[in-house]
């Protein structure tokens, strides 16, 4: 079928080509097969949100015909995936739940759901929970964590981490926090408030996973799709979202977003320019240039990719832990420490990182950096990117990891592909970055 012999797969964000088909997840996105000699293969459609064709297996090449049989076939398909419940029904039955009896308060843990009293029977071979007011008010300790690294990949923040990002925020001064794919952080800002001790700050969180529906209010929670800016709640979503980024009032917004790591940076950056672009609307005009604040957290080695969509964002130093990563924990030296970073426009000197957990201030650099971090006089910076300590190779010129043996023969090619006919900076196959459909991705660049 295919003449060429693929090289990866390519996204192409063209809003010029009319909409895309739709998936359960919202419009998908469009892809390219690259090959031998840079020649395109044949575009086809896929899912956005999954990328393992076993979580959605919508598939449509871009010149294909669609029968009206299918067509419809599709749309039922889409229905039936779709919520047990609209938001606003999820609504209506917390707060018939919130006046329940503790003993009548039960939550089924194979459904996934908060049971009224006249459900108990239908899921009697299920396992029950009872939920105290306190569980009812930490969904994401209550919720079972959706781990398949191919779609949600929810992986919870350790307290540690946790806590220092909502300091870091109410220091800055922001009042309305965007919480993208960071129900944890959303729901430590709502228990903050009920302390009353300082003045409240407002969250909404944005995120796929439709569970959390059920503990929040319309304009609390919106179901969304952060790879293609889709708002499953439509219109009355997309409202609540624009009265959310208004700063009318004087309320500084920022937003946080801690993406799935096996997602694509390009689309994932197109919606958060989309979000900075909804926030900028709602400014006066005097701030036109202006950018909305933004945190993006992600692994540090997709920090060339992440600038290059975005340039205004700087990665820093700190490292984010998990709760339920087996890998990524805090105290973990060499390669087991956390590999996940922070990615900011906000300037950097203005992010104090704990000095107690081991960062310091680089005067040089104008930012916090971590204890190994050492700043190179020649290179002036502090280099590292790994949270080991880097050496300076003379015959580089530049800081290398530790573990980098400097070897002569291997100076003539290309350090990232092997090719003897370049070097790695104009390597064509850099960037790379695995997509859903099991290729090595080149995203491209527009280069
Ligand atoms: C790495 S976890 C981040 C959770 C965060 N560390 C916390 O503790 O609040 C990724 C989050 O993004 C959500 N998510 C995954 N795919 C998404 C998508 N396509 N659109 C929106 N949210 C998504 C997941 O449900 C999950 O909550
Ligand atoms: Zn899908
Ligand atoms: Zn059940
Ligand atoms: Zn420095
Ligand atoms: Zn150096």
């Amino acid at each position: 079928m295919e003449s060429c012999e693929s090289l990866g797969i390519e996204l192409v964000l063209n809003e010029k080509d009319g909409p895309a088909p739709c998936c359960p997840h919202g419009p998908t996105l469009l892809f390219e097969k690259v090959c031998e000699g840079g020649s395109k293969g044949r575009r086809f459609y896929a899912c956005s949100a999954c990328r393992d064709r076993k979580d959605c297996h919508f598939f449509q090449w871009e010149d294909e015909k669609v029968s009206e049989a299918r067509q419809l076939a599709r749309e039922e398909e889409n229905k039936a995936k779709l919520p047990p419940f609209t938001h606003k029904q999820y609504c209506a039955r917390l707060k018939k739940f919130v006046g329940l009896l503790l003993h009548e308060k039960k939550f089924c843990v194979e459904c996934q759901l908060l049971l009224l009293p006249g459900e108990q029977a239908a899921h009697s071979s299920h396992r029950l929970s009872e939920v105290t007011s306190a569980q009812l008010r930490r969904p994401s300790v209550l919720l079972r964590p959706l781990e398949n690294k191919k779609s949600n990949a929810q992986y919870l923040f350790a307290d540690r981490t946790a806590h220092f990002l909502l300091n870091t925020l109410v220091s800055l001064g922001f009042k309305k926090v965007l919480c993208v794919g960071t129900p944890r952080l959303h729901e430590l800002i709502k228990l903050r408030n009920l302390e009353k001790k300082d003045t409240p700050m407002q969250s909404l969180l944005l995120d796929i996973d439709f569970r959390y529906a059920q503990f929040y209010s319309q304009g609390e929670f919106c179901h969304y799709n952060m790879f293609n800016h889709y708002f499953f709640g439509g219109e009355a979503s997309r409202s609540v979202l624009q009265s959310f980024l208004s700063e009318s009032d004087g309320d500084k917004v920022v937003m946080v977003a801690d993406p799935p790591f096996g997602g694509l940076v390009k689309p994932l950056a197109n919606s958060f320019s989309l979000l900075s672009h909804a926030w900028k609307t709602q400014q006066s005009s005097d701030n036109s240039v202006a950018e909305m604040p933004m945190m993006w957290i992600f692994p540090y080695f997709f920090e060339p990719r992440i600038v290059e969509c975005l340039p205004s964002f700087r990665m820093l130093d700190y490292q984010v832990d998990y709760d339920n990563h087996p890998l990524y924990k805090h105290g973990k030296t060499g390669r087991k420490q956390s590999p996940v970073r922070l990615f900011t426009n906000i300037c950097p000197r203005d992010l104090v990182l704990p000095k107690e957990e081991g960062y310091r201030f680089c005067s040089v650099c104008e930012r916090y950096v971590w204890s190994l971090n050492k700043h190179c006089a020649k290179c002036n910076v502090c280099p590292s990117k790994d949270g080991r300590e880097w050496k300076h190779c003379s015959a580089c010129e530049k800081c290398v990891k530790p573990s980098w043996k400097h070897c002569g023969a291997c100076e003539q090619g290309c350090f990232n592909c092997g090719s003897l006919k370049h070097k790695r900076k104009v390597c064509p196959h850099k960037d790379t970055q695995r997509t859903n459909i099991k290729y090595i991705s080149k995203e491209k660049t527009g280069k």
